[in-house]
């Protein structure tokens, strides 16, 4: 009897379409959303898909009752859940360690897995989760972000926007938005989205009943993989979706009620003709982090570099964290300027441009001098 002979490639499974099978780091998306909004729906619709057979689910349940869990069908050893508190804050450490406990049972052969979702509660502020899954290093070396999907509500969701800043921030901070409960009579999509389209004017937004979403849609983004050369970029940088949100923004300024929450998150595109020495622009990021790092929701974006002539340098932060620089090897559309988009809340777009400028040597068109504006 012969030896039995080694495949030489796993059998495809249904999940195949999502996956890419050079990427030696899984896939991470961040599923989010206000109270209520639906993200266990959207996300036991997903899990029913053939397609999301080997996804693992970490759940984040807010008080002591871990219902979702108990909703969501699936094989128990997939589905993980953090029930002791708010994964944005106490739980956090227990993220990383449910996210490596589940990598040593993957390579200990007692499950298979190929992409996870992490749910976090209705309460949490993505951000800190994303900067774990980024910064931590043992994270780092086994799991990349592939985005975040944020589900709004179309009833409820223009309200709760305004009222709530967790809301407002899970979906600036949004790759995908999941506009739910479109089948519901007193549903208002194209009011919630133009809304949304104010202060994250680029992300695509997935209409939705019942959590219906074509998986390829949200999952299997590719994002933050360098490998990938960032599909995304060119949606990014839509600059005419920018500057429609700002001449919307504008005409409707004296109608905001500056409490509001999603009217104090903006989003701007800042453009450069010229390259940036690579000095001048860590100068510049480091300013802007010491001074405004908390309100800088989302920065993305091609820079020119002085020192990289040709090859631009793609930018991706959160907050106070930002990915390793990553240089693409020619400008996408083949145009070679530096295009910043910025998701900021309560920061003006002239503060950034003045100080962009002042550490570039540009000048500013009224003659001032824009550190000693900065300063003040
Ligand atoms: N009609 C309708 N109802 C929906 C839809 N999506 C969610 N719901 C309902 O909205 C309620 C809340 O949905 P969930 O999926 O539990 O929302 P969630 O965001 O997980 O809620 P929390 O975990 O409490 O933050 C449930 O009663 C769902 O059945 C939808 O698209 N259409």
């Amino acid at each position: 009897m012969g030896e039995p002979t080694e495949p030489t490639r796993e059998d495809p499974t249904p999940g195949d379409a999502l996956a890419d099978r050079r990427d030696p780091l899984i896939p991470v998306t961040v599923l989010t959303g206000f109270l209520g909004s639906g993200k266990t729906t959207l996300l036991k619709a997903l899990l029913a898909r053939p397609e999301l057979a080997d996804t693992a689910v970490v759940v984040n349940e807010f008080g002591e009752v871990g219902l979702d869990h108990l909703l969501l069908e699936g094989s128990e050893e997939q589905i993980v859940e953090l029930s002791s508190g708010c994964l944005c804050c106490t739980v956090r450490w227990d993220l990383v360690e449910t996210l490596d406990s589940l990598w040593s049972r993957r390579a200990a052969g007692e499950i298979a897995f190929r992409r996870i979702v992490v749910e976090t509660t209705g309460l949490a502020d993505p951000a800190p989760i994303l900067h774990s899954l980024i910064s931590d290093p043992r994270l780092a070396r086994r799991y990349r972000l592939d985005g975040v999907v944020t589900v709004v509500d179309a009833v409820a969701g223009a309200e709760t926007l305004g009222r709530q800043p967790e809301a407002a921030k899970q979906a600036a901070v949004a790759d995908r938005i999941v506009l739910s409960k479109t089948d519901l009579p007193e549903a208002r999509p194209d009011e919630v989205e133009a809304l949304l389209r104010r202060f994250n004017p680029s992300v695509p937004v997935e209409r939705a009943s019942h959590g219906a979403v074509e998986p390829g849609r949200i999952l299997g983004l590719g994002l933050f993989d360098p490998a990938r050369k960032h599909p995304d970029v060119a949606a990014w940088l839509n600059a005419e979706a920018f500057a429609e949100a700002q001449a919307h923004d504008q005409g409707h300024r004296h109608l905001h009620d500056v409490n509001r929450h999603d009217a104090r998150i903006r989003a701007f595109c800042v453009e450069r003709e010229r390259p940036i020495a690579s000095a001048n622009f860590s100068l510049f990021l480091e300013l802007l982090l010491a001074n405004r790092g908390a309100d800088l929701l989302r920065v993305k974006g091609l820079v020119d570099i002085a020192e990289n002539p040709g090859r631009p340098a793609v930018l991706h932060g959160v907050q106070h964290l930002f990915h390793p620089v990553v240089f693409l090897d020619a400008w996408p559309g083949g145009s070679a300027r530096t295009r910043l988009v910025f998701i900021v809340r309560d920061i003006p777009q002239a503060w950034i441009e003045k100080l962009l400028d002042a550490l570039t040597g540009e000048q500013a068109d009224d003659g001032a001098d824009p550190l000693q504006e900065i300063a003040r």
